[in-house]
């Protein structure tokens, strides 16, 4: 099975969540794409659904699938996110934003009374932080933000390089907030949350990829099968 096969078995059981009527945030990523792609089918099927993406390329594939897309102006409350994740821990922490849609994701889960993760298994981790965390800032004052982003990831016990997020061309990427991502490769992160909390302070941070609280559920699929950490339903 290719890990392709594996981001598929994952989204297939998370459409299984899915009931007529209900308010979907839809996530961004490789995984999540699968999920949206499936989710058209049934919503061609006659399935009756409304959802909130959390980026500009989601809403772009849903659109083109005819899923029926809102927005958070108004559908303020959603019923389920499904989306992806870089790291997901037993407690169901998670590391979000390689695909730089952490703030539209964020800003999603939090108003979804259940968010599902869905991921190929070699997500789950003992420990958050091998893969770099990213950390949205606005593009004024990037290096006083960037100093007081250090400071922060070494008052909290960690250490690691901050590094600015390009495009395969060179260019500084911009978020679909029109932010710059700092990625931190940090290695570990012993304490997340007081990450969080120290990263929150900052006035150049407008997000960070850290969901903590936020996701209810996890399946994560390998050549084994289904595992599943939190409740489903
Ligand atoms: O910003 C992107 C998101 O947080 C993705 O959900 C995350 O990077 C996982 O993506 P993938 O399913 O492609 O591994």
């Amino acid at each position: 099975m290719t890990p392709d096969d594996l981001k598929k078995l994952a989204a297939a059981r998370a459409l299984e969540l899915v009931r007529p009527g209900m308010r979907l945030g839809l996530g961004t990523g490789s995984t999540a794409k699968h999920f949206v792609d499936m989710l058209g089918a049934r919503v061609a099927d006659g399935l009756d659904v409304v959802c909130v993406s959390t980026s500009e390329v989601t809403e772009a594939q849903a659109r083109a699938l005819g899923i029926p897309m809102s927005t958070l102006e108004e559908t303020p409350e959603l019923d389920l996110t499904i989306d992806g994740a870089d790291e997901v821990d037993g407690e169901l922490r998670l590391i979000k934003g390689g695909g730089a849609a952490l703030l539209r994701e964020k800003i999603v889960a939090s108003a979804s009374a259940r968010m599902v993760v869905i991921a190929d298994d070699s997500k789950l981790v003992t420990q958050l932080g091998r893969f770099p965390l990213p950390i949205e800032i606005v593009p004024f004052g990037l290096e006083v933000t960037r100093r007081a982003v250090m400071a922060a990831i070494a008052s909290v016990g960690s250490a690691g390089e901050l590094v600015l997020r390009r495009k395969a061309d060179g260019t500084v990427l911009v978020t679909d907030g029109g932010h710059y991502i700092l990625d931190a490769h940090l290695g570990a992160i012993a304490q997340p949350e007081a990450l969080a909390a120290a990263l929150a302070r900052i006035p150049g941070v407008v997000e960070h990829g850290l969901f903590l609280g936020l996701a209810t559920a996890a399946i994560l699929a390998s050549a084994t099968g289904l595992t599943i950490v939190g409740t489903l339903d």
